[in-house]
């Protein structure tokens, strides 16, 4: 079988004393969207802060298809093709929709020792990329980010993802605060990504958002991963919602039997 997109091997992670990831063991394959899941102090943003170089681990090993890779900075990680948007998104509210894709990107015109941003083509491809992630509307690419809705602003930073050919997408929360129609926009948006070959993880505490969208759910609790390949289609909300909350292996075992493979 070819090597995972990205691969975490017995991964720990201390904070001083307490440890948040306990031996994890963690897959993403391309154009895969898989779904994180876990209760509050599961260890699923520690997970991501190790994987996004953001926090660095304790003991264990990254793999970028099959590469072993140091992520000792979220530079590491970008470099690596992973990049993460947050639950805020990262973009700056005053500055337009161009210039938060290319923010800390931005493409120079003319010498460089003049050091003037290119503009026009900020905008032209801002325009190309808006159209592809799907906003509907026509929004002009000087609109600052400050008047787009969440989902919109999700959409942005996923674009930005995109246009910069990250083969990892980490989505954290990007439905929190959404409305219905803005969710499904999101949801269409990540479906997007992995159509033209990018892979997400995707974190949301509305199991059901997880459900719509991901292609392979993993559960973690209390710092470990007791599930990693749940199908969705093959698996009701509530078997997942029991893994999550805890049950012994044998009641596990049980729950996904005959609906995992
Ligand atoms: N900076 C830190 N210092 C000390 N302990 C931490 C730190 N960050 C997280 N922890 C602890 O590590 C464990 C895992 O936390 P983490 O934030 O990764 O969980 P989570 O699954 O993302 O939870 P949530 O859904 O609430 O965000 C928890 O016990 C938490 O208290």
């Amino acid at each position: 079988m070819s090597e995972p997109l990205i691969r975490m091997d017995n991964v720990s992670k201390f904070y001083g004393r307490i440890q948040a990831l306990e031996n994890v063991s963690f897959t993403v394959n391309e154009r895969e969207i898989v779904g994180l899941l876990g209760d509050n102090g599961a260890g699923k943003s520690t997970l991501i802060k190790v994987l996004s170089g953001a926090v660095p681990l304790t003991s264990g090993s990254i793999y970028v298809r099959g590469k072993k890779v140091e992520m000792k900075s979220t530079t590491d990680a970008i470099a690596a093709g992973i990049e993460t948007i947050y639950q805020d998104s990262a973009l700056v509210t005053q500055l337009s929709i161009a210039r938060n894709l290319f923010l800390g990107r931005e493409p120079i015109k003319g010498p460089a020792f003049l050091n003037r941003m290119d503009t026009e083509m900020m905008n032209q491809v801002a325009r190309d990329l808006l159209k592809q992630v799907g906003i509907s509307k026509n929004i002009p690419p000087e609109t600052p980010i400050g008047s787009l809705s969440g989902g919109e602003r999700q959409a942005v930073a996923i674009a930005r993802a995109m246009h910069f050919d990250s083969d990892l997408i980490i989505l954290d929360e990007p439905t929190n605060n959404l409305g219905v129609a803005e969710t499904q926009g999101v949801l269409r948006f990540v479906r997007g990504a992995r159509d033209s070959g990018h892979s997400c993880i995707f974190i949301a505490h509305n199991i059901h958002h997880v459900f719509q969208v991901v292609d392979r759910i993993v559960v973690m609790r209390r710092g470990k991963v007791v599930a990693d390949d749940i199908d969705p289609k093959k698996t009701s909300v509530e078997a997942v919602e029991r893994v999550i909350t805890g049950m012994t292996d044998e009641e596990l075992a049980h729950a996904l039997g005959p609906n995992t493979h």
